[in-house]
């Protein structure tokens, strides 16, 4: 987390500019930036289990689900389930794309997470999804790492397994009617709730959402570097929750830096 006092809010291009300039710039290996991105968010999801669920949960019996997508916002969430697990928890991670079927800097964490001996559910096929994603429902902390700023309504309503994944969280959180069990537990995004914009603040299929739209209504978003332009347009604060800022190992002065070189410099996305 950062200590400085008059916070910015990046746009999506801003957000990519901070990490290609890491990379292309400086030097720093883009999985260097997301193992950082990850363990910061272990810390912020160890806090939220602790002050959560106090009396109730320790290291030993944490149900954690690690939700993940096939871009870099999944492979943030493979790097939490590793990180989790080095502090003694267990955590299965849910893959809406097969690990096989990653690349970059994702495969690489995907591939930490199963070397490592971590549990890896597949979950390709919506079906799949609507099977598995009871398991869910007795978690204590749902970690949605499916979709960040790599998601923009322009790419119009969400697909496949991962949309079904959007769907059977929020479907945690609604009211239950039917007397089936109550979700108990807290849903954290990573980045950005998955089928929000980014830059507008905007959910996928328009607020209506629908069978591809909607977001991730998290208690709780951690997302990196800095708050996202869309998070403070009206309406958006009923899918971020409590909003939580986590560094990915760049000093502010390095993020200063790469904003100036974009047009509109530092307070550009503000
Ligand atoms: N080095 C980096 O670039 C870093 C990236 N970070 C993470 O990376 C994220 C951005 O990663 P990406 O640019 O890979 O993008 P995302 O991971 O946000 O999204 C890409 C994925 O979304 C899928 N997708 C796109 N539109 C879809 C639709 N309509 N329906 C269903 N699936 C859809 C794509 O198939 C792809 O698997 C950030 O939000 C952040 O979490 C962090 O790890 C920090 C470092
Ligand atoms: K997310």
């Amino acid at each position: 987390m950062y200590d400085n006092d008059s916070p910015i809010r990046l746009t999506r291009q801003q957000s990519r500019a901070v990490d290609r300039y890491a990379i292309e710039e400086l030097g720093i290996p883009g999985v260097v930036l997301m193992e950082n991105a990850g363990i910061n968010a272990a810390g912020a999801v160890f806090d939220l289990l602790r002050d959560a669920f106090e009396f109730e949960v320790d290291e030993e019996n944490a149900r954690i689900a690690i939700v993940c997508g096939g871009g870099n916002n999944g492979g943030d969430g493979y790097v939490v389930a590793r990180q989790l697990k080095c502090w003694g928890m267990s955590p299965v991670v849910y893959a809406v794309k097969p690990v096989g079927e990653l690349t970059g800097d994702a495969k690489v964490m995907a591939d930490a997470w199963v070397s490592v001996g971590g549990s890896v559910v597949e979950a390709s096929e919506e079906a799949a999804v609507e099977r598995v994603s009871g398991e869910w429902q007795v978690a204590h902390v749902v970690v949605d790492a499916l979709l960040g700023t790599g998601y923009g309504v322009e790419k119009g309503g969400l697909r496949g397994a991962t949309a079904a994944a959007v769907r059977a969280m929020a479907g945690l959180v609604e009211e239950d009617s039917d007397g089936g069990a109550e979700f108990r537990g807290r849903i954290v995004s990573l980045d950005v709730p998955s089928g929000m914009d980014a830059d507008t603040g905007e959910v996928a299929g328009g607020t209506g959402g629908g069978a591809s739209g909607g977001a991730v209504r998290a208690d709780q978003t951690i997302t990196f570097v800095a708050e996202k332009v869309g998070f403070g347009v009206a309406g958006a604060e009923k899918w971020l929750g409590r909003v939580v800022t986590a560094d990915i190992g760049l000093p502010w002065d390095v993020v200063e830096a790469a904003l100036a070189g974009l047009e509109g410099g530092p307070g550009g996305g503000a």
